[in-house]
């Protein structure tokens, strides 16, 4: 399933949070959106999990307007996993992954066998099998993460929308998820602050700044010392990764005086 944010405009309380923004990942893509804190990179993630709808501008699904979507169709297609995914509910973790079927089920209906053996899966893809029947308020950050994760796969989606899916993560974690990602075959919309495991896992980079998007292509193409020097005030040396090509940064720390 392919997406398509055209010309998507956020404004909140007379204040232009993102502007204009166009950006496009194909089926099976892995597009992320890369810029400094409050660049707008939520705010645009928010627009398609529909937890914002665009001053102007449209989210496209294989074509398809998402404002003409239900909630519930929407979250057929894509789920999310979001920054502010805390939860003050005592649930155990298979009760909270099991809520990611909920756009499936009708009223009250029970999993089916096929379901519970989908979330077992989820959760072992995630490596929270172990964890299945601990509350979630007792996890740390990062088993926690991996949870809402593993929630988020349960839904089934087409696309998956992830607000800095590695924050907790070690760095075990990080390359398993990113990993998974793609080989997943899903179409994925990722904000991410590191920028090598950006270039690494991405197929194509969106660099906000202020609310507009200032790049976009290749990470090669776009991970350069000049837009780094730009958009995030630091010099950086780009080097392509030994053994895959892809441009990783190597930061130039100031000196002590
Ligand atoms: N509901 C709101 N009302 C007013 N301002 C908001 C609202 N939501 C976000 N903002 C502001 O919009 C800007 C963009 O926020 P956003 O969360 O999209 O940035 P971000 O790029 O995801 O940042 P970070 O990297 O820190 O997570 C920020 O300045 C933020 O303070």
């Amino acid at each position: 399933m392919d997406i398509s944010l055209t010309g998507v405009t956020v404004e909140i309380a007379g204040k232009s949070l993102i502007r204009e923004l166009h950006l496009e990942a194909d089926a099976g893509q892995i597009v992320g959106l890369v810029g400094p804190n409050g660049s707008g990179k939520s705010t645009a993630l928010r627009c398609v999990y529909r937890a914002l709808t665009p001053s102007a501008g449209a989210v496209f699904l294989d074509g398809t307007d998402i404002a003409t979507l239900t909630l519930r169709e929407n979250a057929k297609y894509v789920a999310a996993l979001t920054q502010d995914n805390h939860t003050d509910l005592d649930f155990t973790v298979s009760e909270v992954v099991a809520l990611g079927r909920t756009p499936h089920l009708r009223g009250n209906e029970a999993l089916s066998a096929k379901e519970h053996d989908l979330c077992r899966e989820a959760m072992a893809q995630t490596d929270v099998l172990h964890l299945k029947d601990r509350s979630i308020l007792t996890l740390s950050g990062g088993e926690r993460q991996r949870v809402f994760i593993a929630r988020a796969l349960v839904q089934e989606p087409r696309v998956l929308v992830l607000d800095e899916p590695t924050n907790h993560l070690d760095v075990r974690h990080q390359v398993e998820l990113l990993s998974f990602l793609r080989k997943s075959g899903l179409t994925v919309l990722v904000a991410i602050h590191d920028l090598n495991l950006a270039a690494a896992a991405c197929d194509r980079l969106g660099v906000l700044a202020q609310g507009e998007l200032v790049a976009a292509g290749a990470p090669i193409d776009v991970l350069t010392p000049a837009l780094v020097r730009q958009v995030f005030g630091v010099e950086a040396t780009v080097v392509p990764h030994p053994k895959t090509g892809v441009p990783q940064l190597l930061y130039d720390l100031k000196e002590r005086a």
